[in-house]
């Protein structure tokens, strides 16, 4: 496979799944906690995300659609000890453990940069595309999602000449792994290796040092374990760790304080440990690099937490300059949109802001990077994916149709024994598979 062919940045967004809903799951993650038991709205949550990739393919991006793993996840509920018939399994959980029943129907799996780790062929000794699935082993509505994930991604990336995904990390808190939301990828004009940045909240050799209040859900040993799986070049390997003081402040993935493209990172300035140490280190190996570090004295860790302003995407244009995608609260926030109009006139690649209203995930603490995962392709790559995923005019007719007949408008935690839920899901996702040609992805499918 040649190195040097032409690569482009794809994004791959998750679809929204149809039980969509607030449970306050995410202890670390405060606007989780904050719209717990607040009723959800799936069909618009699901059409806000469809909004934004059709957007961005009419711009001429690459973007892909990621399906929602099944829910309510009733292996799970089997394997906690709830039995008899779907129907019963689901009352028995309502009426015992409804914090249960809501992780075995929570539809996190919309926020794919959780699904994995990604590392372009140009990166890898093997010249493949490599993908570790994340373990997510630091919530149980997220760590079950791995399984899923897993068949979902080989789906899509099925040419094992050029891509190979692996299993999931072990399930222990030592090698708790969040996929590409604690992972950077920097590059600079030239083809060939970029450099590829690991983020991690805290490093279990090592007795103290991560955050107190809240979790740090990513380790120095599950990245290391990554890189190795992917088979990078320990020179273009580098590993920082994500100042533990805004962990505690709600910054529980990096992708809520930095993103990267090409050779620019544009991060706060309480965002790493020793972030003079690994800008120096960055630069060492990319003297392109160019650090786009937003003051607290401009916007405060929780002005950044409360409106992910970090949580944007950074894309090229075709003439070379950036365009930034940001939610609707960071244009309201007026600290924030004042940041940003300096930022545009400013000395750097960014002249251009997009706007998207992604409120419905936004409340559970997903913005417009956590719904994608971003897969850096050849041009050879790009045709070996699965085109049936590939966003264009007639998938996103044919998805906001499928949306409109089967998701509901209104969800609260009180509708998840619904046998009728679970009936119109399996026939959604049923049909969904047919729209994305995954053949039976879900485990509900074969055992039809
Ligand atoms: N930053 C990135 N890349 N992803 C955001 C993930 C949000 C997700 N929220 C939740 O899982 C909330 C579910 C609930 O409470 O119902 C999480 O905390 O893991």
């Amino acid at each position: 496979m040649n190195r040097n062919s032409q690569s482009t940045e794809a994004n791959f967004d998750g679809l929204v799944g149809p039980t969509h809903h607030y449970a306050g799951l995410s202890f670390g993650n405060e606007a989780s906690a904050r719209h717990q038991y607040q009723p959800s709205n799936p069909l618009k949550a699901v059409l806000q995300g469809l909004g934004k990739m059709k957007a961005l393919a009419d711009q001429g991006f690459v973007q892909g659609v990621i399906p929602p793993l099944a829910r309510p996840d009733l292996r799970l509920l089997r394997q906690l000890g709830f039995t008899g018939n779907d129907v019963q399994i689901l009352q028995k959980a309502r009426q015992q453990a409804p914090e249960l029943l809501s992780a075995a129907c929570s539809a996190s799996s919309m926020w794919v940069a959780n699904a994995a780790t990604v590392s372009p062929s140009a990166d890898t000794a093997d010249n493949r595309v490599h993908f570790t699935v994340a373990n997510l082993n630091n919530k149980l509505h997220r760590m079950s999602e791995a399984r899923g994930t897993t068949a979902v991604l080989r789906a899509l990336f099925a040419d094992e000449r050029r891509f190979i995904v692996h299993d999931a990390l072990p399930q222990t808190p030592a090698f708790g792994d969040e996929g590409a939301a604690n992972h950077n990828r920097l590059y600079g004009g030239a083809e060939g290796p970029g450099l590829e940045l690991f983020v991690y909240g805290y490093d279990a050799r090592l007795p103290s040092g991560g955050p107190v209040r809240y979790p740090a859900r990513q380790t120095r040993q599950a990245s290391e374990a990554v890189a190795r799986l992917h088979q990078l070049d320990p020179q273009t390997t580098l590993y920082a760790q994500q100042n533990p003081a805004v962990i505690d402040q709600g910054v529980f993935h990096n992708d809520v304080i930095a993103v990267s493209h090409r050779e620019v990172l544009f991060c706060h300035e309480q965002a790493f440990s020793g972030q003079q140490a690994l800008f120096d280190a960055i630069r060492q190996r990319l003297p392109e690099f160019h650090p786009l570090v937003v003051p607290d004295e401009a916007v405060t860790v929780s002005d950044a937490v409360n409106t992910y302003l970090f949580n944007s995407q950074l894309l090229s244009r075709q003439d070379g300059s950036m365009s930034l995608v940001l939610p609707q609260e960071a244009r309201e926030h007026p600290a924030v949109w004042q940041y940003l109009q300096q930022l545009l006139a400013g000395d750097n690649p960014i002249t251009g802001l997009q706007v998207f209203d992604l409120r419905e995930s936004m409340r559970n603490g997903g913005g417009p990077a956590c719904l994608r995962l971003r897969v850096t392709l050849t041009e050879e790559e790009r045709q070996a994916v699965n085109p049936a995923v590939m966003m264009n005019d007639a998938l996103y007719t044919r998805l906001t149709a499928w949306a409109g007949k089967f998701y509901r408008d209104r969800l609260t935690t009180d509708d998840l024994a619904d046998p009728q839920l679970l009936t119109d899901n399996y026939q959604a996702l049923d049909e969904l598979t047919g729209i994305l040609n995954l053949g039976t992805v879900y485990d509900f499918q074969q055992s039809q």
